[in-house]
């Protein structure tokens, strides 16, 4: 699903207009209802306060319609108008009368206003300002949505937590709605899955308001948003008459004394996602446990005991996963050097292998060209430098990938792989993945994929997505905390299963 900037936003607002025929107001009637029967779905007439929040622009609009609504159905509101500038919107103003044509009186706020009670058992519906933010909301306003935050009452924002800017981080982290859930009309935002933006949002849906298919296919964006319907698409099915070498051979170079199990968890994954064959490199102290931990893995070694040194291997694998756990020992650096200047086929480099390309750009050049990267932020900062902003670590790692024509996985809980100037946000995968050895297995797991014939953005898109759902039907058995890198290995095959599984309602469908 794409991810659209405020401006397409508002192209596809306009475009919906004129296609349809209807007046703006129309519109925003067509998007307040659902934001109402959302809510009337949920209440049922529950007698409970709804204290609504309006700015002056649309997104006031679209909360005095709610108002309006929740007021016929009788239920018991407060509304209150943010009165932060002179400069009404039509359909504000139009709303304003038709709600003071259904008896419902406004309480208007300005800067010497008092603040309102709120108790921690109302409802609040945020609607001060949407994606027309543009500037720091004044400081009285932004007192107000601090009220808005320490009142713990449930807070709805309608489209986006106030504040909250779609194309920068806020300019006042304070003067942004914690929001307990966002009902976001029709399109995802961008800002919903950054680590800076991210954290005003807990919960979030989409209403669709019918916005105009034809400008929303045609129209290009710079992100896209990754679920099962994006994913589905990329895989690719095993053939009958196959055999084995059909499937690739995975080559997987790692470990040092003490990081042999970086290194069984890769090639496990890699087996377990599919791979045809799978060879470790490893330094000698790893031999026995690789043989005995995982059968299927065929074991070679460096001449020295506990770190990778000379990386001769006497077959072309189909793809090299390299970087877990070796460490950045001289021998090491300068074997990783000459491998990469000796391999041309494509790589996925993790770990210590991007650690030892931050110290030595000079490498960057022998990198083949579509490997794929898979910094966490903290290995991204050292190969592409510090960043001020989400925006800017994203512009940054676009503009890396393009010199280098790379894949770049910046890991996170929104996972978000960059290549061609575009980002893909995945959606799949939970905290009970903050767990060490998770990110080795994802390495063996796009390995494993290109191994097997899928490009390296298909292998980086699919095997992220792929990972955090293997990721969440684990967690399902185990809790968050007790999740463990190989609970996500064991949970690969359902997890390729649930790719394919019907909805139920289908299923029903067909009997
Ligand atoms: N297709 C859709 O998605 C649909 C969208 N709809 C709804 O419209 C919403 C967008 O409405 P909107 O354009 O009127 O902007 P909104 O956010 O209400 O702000 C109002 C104005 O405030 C101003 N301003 C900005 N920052 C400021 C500040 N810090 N302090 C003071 N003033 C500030 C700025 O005007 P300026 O002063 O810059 O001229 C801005 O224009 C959208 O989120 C959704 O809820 C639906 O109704 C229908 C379908
Ligand atoms: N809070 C989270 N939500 C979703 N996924 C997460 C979260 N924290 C970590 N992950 C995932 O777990 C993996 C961690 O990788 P990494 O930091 O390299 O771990 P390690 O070095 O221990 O293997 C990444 O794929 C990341 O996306
Ligand atoms: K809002």
């Amino acid at each position: 699903m794409k991810i659209f900037s405020a401006d397409q936003i508002y192209q596809a607002d306009k475009s919906t207009i004129k296609k349809e025929g209807i007046t703006s107001d129309e519109l925003m009637e067509r998007a307040a209802t659902q934001l109402f029967d959302w809510m009337h779905s949920r209440l049922r007439g529950t007698q409970v306060t709804v204290q609504l929040f309006c700015g002056i622009g649309n997104n006031g609009g679209d909360g005095l319609v709610l108002a309006r609504k929740l007021n016929e159905h009788g239920y018991s509101i407060k509304v209150h108008v943010v009165n932060y500038s002179d400069k009404r919107s039509d359909d504000f103003l139009l709303n304003l009368e038709r709600l003071k044509d259904g008896k419902v009186w406004p309480n208007f706020i300005n800067e010497e206003s008092d603040l309102p009670d709120i108790s921690p058992n109302d409802i609040v519906v945020d609607a001060i300002f949407g994606i027309g933010l543009n500037r720091s909301p004044d400081e009285w306003v932004g007192n107000l949505i601090n009220h808005i935050n320490a009142s713990q009452a449930f807070t709805l924002s309608v489209d986006v937590p106030s504040g909250l800017p779609l194309d920068r981080v806020p300019w006042e982290p304070s003067f942004v709605v914690r929001a307990s859930y966002v009902l976001t009309f029709q399109l995802p935002k961008l800002v919903f899955f950054l680590p800076q933006t991210g954290v005003y949002v807990n919960q979030w849906e989409m209403l669709d308001i019918g916005l105009d298919r034809d400008y929303l296919n045609r129209t290009q964006t710079h992100f896209e948003l990754i679920g099962r319907p994006e994913v589905l698409p990329l895989y690719r099915p095993r053939l009958k008459f196959s055999h084995k070498g059909t499937y690739g051979h995975s080559l997987i170079v790692g470990g040092s004394y003490g990081k042999i199990g970086a290194v069984q968890l890769a090639c496990n994954s890699c087996l377990t996602v599919g791979s045809g064959l799978v060879t470790a490199f490893l330094p000698k102290c790893g031999y026995d446990a690789m043989q005995t931990a995982v059968p299927e893995v065929m074991v070679l070694t460096g001449s020295r005991d506990r770190n990778i040194s000379g990386i001769e291997v006497p077959f072309e694998p189909t793809v090299v996963g390299i970087g877990i756990g070796i460490g950045q020992d001289d021998d090491t650096v300068s074997a990783f050097g000459a491998f990469l200047k000796r391999m041309g086929t494509p790589m996925v480099i993790d770990a210590d292998g991007l650690n030892i390309l931050s110290h030595k750009p000079d490498m960057l050049k022998d990198v083949p060209e579509m490997s794929v990267l898979t910094p966490h932020p903290k290995e991204l900062e050292r190969l592409i430098g510090k960043w001020s902003s989400d925006f800017e670590k994203l512009e940054k790692a676009k503009t890396f990938a393009a010199k280098y024509n790379v894949v770049i996985v910046i890991k996170g809980a929104h996972t978000i792989t960059i290549y061609n100037g575009k980002g893909y946000v995945n959606t799949t995968g939970n905290p009970g993945m903050a767990t060490a050895g998770s990110g080795d297995v994802l390495m063996g797991m796009i390995t494993g994929l290109m191994a097997q014939g899928y490009s390296s953005v298909d292998a980086a898109i699919f095997g992220v997505y792929l990972h955090g759902l293997a990721g969440d039907l684990g967690v399902s058995t185990t809790g968050y905390e007790a999740l463990r890198a190989s609970t996500i290995i064991d949970h690969i095959g359902k997890a390729y299963a649930e790719l394919f599984r019907q909805p139920e309602m289908e299923q029903n469908e067909n009997g």
